[in-house]
């Protein structure tokens, strides 16, 4: 049977496949001798230690355990993906920002040479924080590998498709879907349709989780089955390589005589996955007012402070309006959060205009937003029947901290210069006089 993009449901099982039958010991992990002269190999994604609710680790069983994978190390300069701390000195980054959507090159890109940061706030030293990137993608990868110690990436993509082949094995994303590739998790990236185009938030913290859900019980938001994780797939190929690897933001290559995705079988729960944000289920007001934007979070990655998330991912999709004598677009708002937002299709209802998809913005903490002139006054006068937010998919990468603006993003990338001026027009009603103006 072939399994290649084939996956297996749920979020955060205990998961067990095998490419070849009979390569998955039963009953241990490490057999004196493995079948088919595999060897054994653990990748552990959180510390021995950690608590049995978060505890992840896989067993992988290859060809050639990983060390074989990489040799010498030489550091390779990949300029324009950054790593937190990243403060230039000559970027404002205190402002309300948004771009277009950053065009493509005629320059082929890779998934390494194609990403773009946009963003970082934290420290990747102390894993606190996080990145966030656009990434242009027009070239496969070939007979080259990559992994990041740094952390996870969630990828948003917005154009294109893309396959990832890993060492657990193969996934296929597009637009409306998502996937993480764990931190350590070594793959390829091939473009199966392109260009490609997407966002990308690179988690330096405690890996993404499901949010819990409170009140609103067992069900809705995002589903654990609706979560998908590749079976096996491995690669028995012998051909010179290299492995680059994101390290304390530097990025470093060695040299190899062979593909590394040669995990025949595995068994655990650190493990990529992919969604499709399609099957979020979205739960909101039904009679009056707005509530906050956390009600909409597919995954949150924790801080270690409670419900102050190092990352929340919130989606803002297709819903019905129904709210009652409401303001219904977001409100007038400041945030201790900062908050960077991604427009993957459709019009996001507080700014009819200017965000468009592909493009992004920029709240940073404590710095005030909210919709602009358009959406304020068709919103206050607009009749409150049930209506249809249809054809809409944007998302926010949130995170406790402040996040500071690449030079790419402020001098190359596609700013708006224009866009604090959405909100110059919102005139003074107040006249003194009581009533509704
Ligand atoms: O700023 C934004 O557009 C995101 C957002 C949406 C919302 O519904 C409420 C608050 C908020 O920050
Ligand atoms: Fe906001």
């Amino acid at each position: 049977m072939d399994r290649t993009a084939q996956y297996m449901p749920g979020f955060g099982n205990d998961f067990e496949t095998e490419a070849l039958p009979g390569a998955l010991p039963q009953g241990q992990n490490s057999p004196q001798k493995c079948a088919y002269g595999l060897y054994a190999e653990q990748l552990s994604g959180t510390a021995f230690t950690a608590p049995r609710g978060q505890n992840e680790r896989t067993w992988c069983y290859r060809i050639r355990p990983s060390v074989r994978h990489i040799g010498r190390f030489e550091k390779i300069a990949v300029p324009l993906w950054k790593s937190a701390p990243n403060i230039d000195p000559d970027v404002i980054s205190l402002g309300q920002y948004r771009w277009d959507p950053v065009p493509h090159s005629t320059e082929p890109f890779t998934w390494i040479t194609g990403m773009r940061t946009v963003t970082t706030a934290g420290d990747v030293n102390t894993q606190t924080g996080m990145a966030a990137h656009v990434y242009l993608v027009t070239t496969s990868m070939v007979d080259e590998y990559f992994y990041s110690s740094d952390g996870e990436l969630l990828v948003v993509p917005q154009e294109g498709r893309l396959r990832f082949t890993t060492e657990l094995g193969v996934m296929d994303v597009e637009p409306k879907e998502i996937c993480v590739l764990p931190r350590g998790l070594v793959y390829r990236v091939e473009v199966l349709e392109g260009p490609c185009r997407g966002f990308v938030c690179e988690n330096y913290g405690q890996k993404f989780d499901l949010p819990n859900r409170g009140p609103i019980g067992a069900n809705c938001m995002a589903n654990p089955r609706d979560f998908k994780t590749p079976f096996a797939a491995f690669e028995d190929r012998d051909t010179p390589s290299t492995v680059t690897i994101k390290w304390c933001g530097s990025f470093h290559r060695s040299a190899i005589d062979q593909s590394p995705l040669d995990v025949v079988a595995w068994h655990g729960n650190y493990a990529p996955w992919k969604y499709d944000l399609r099957n979020y289920a979205p739960v909101g007001a039904i009679l009056f007012d707005h509530p906050d934007p956390s009600i909409f979070t597919v995954l949150t990655a924790p801080s270690g402070v409670e419900g102050t998330a190092n990352i929340d991912f919130v989606l803002f999709r297709e819903r019905w309006m129904v709210a009652e004598h409401s303001f219904r677009p977001p409100w007038y708002h400041k945030n201790v959060m900062s908050e960077l937002m991604g427009n993957i299709y459709g019009v996001y209802d507080a700014k009819p205009k200017g965000f468009v998809p592909g493009g992004m913005s920029l709240h940073n903490c404590m710095l005030p937003h909210g919709p602009d002139r358009n959406a304020f006054e068709g919103a206050s006068n607009a009749e409150l029947k049930a209506e249809k937010l249809d054809e809409t998919m944007s998302f926010m990468f949130e995170t406790r901290f402040p996040q500071q603006l690449t030079a790419w993003a402020a001098k190359e990338a596609p700013l708006q210069d224009d866009y604090v001026d959405c909100w110059t027009s919102l005139d003074k009603k107040f006249d003194g006089t009581p009533g509704v103006k």
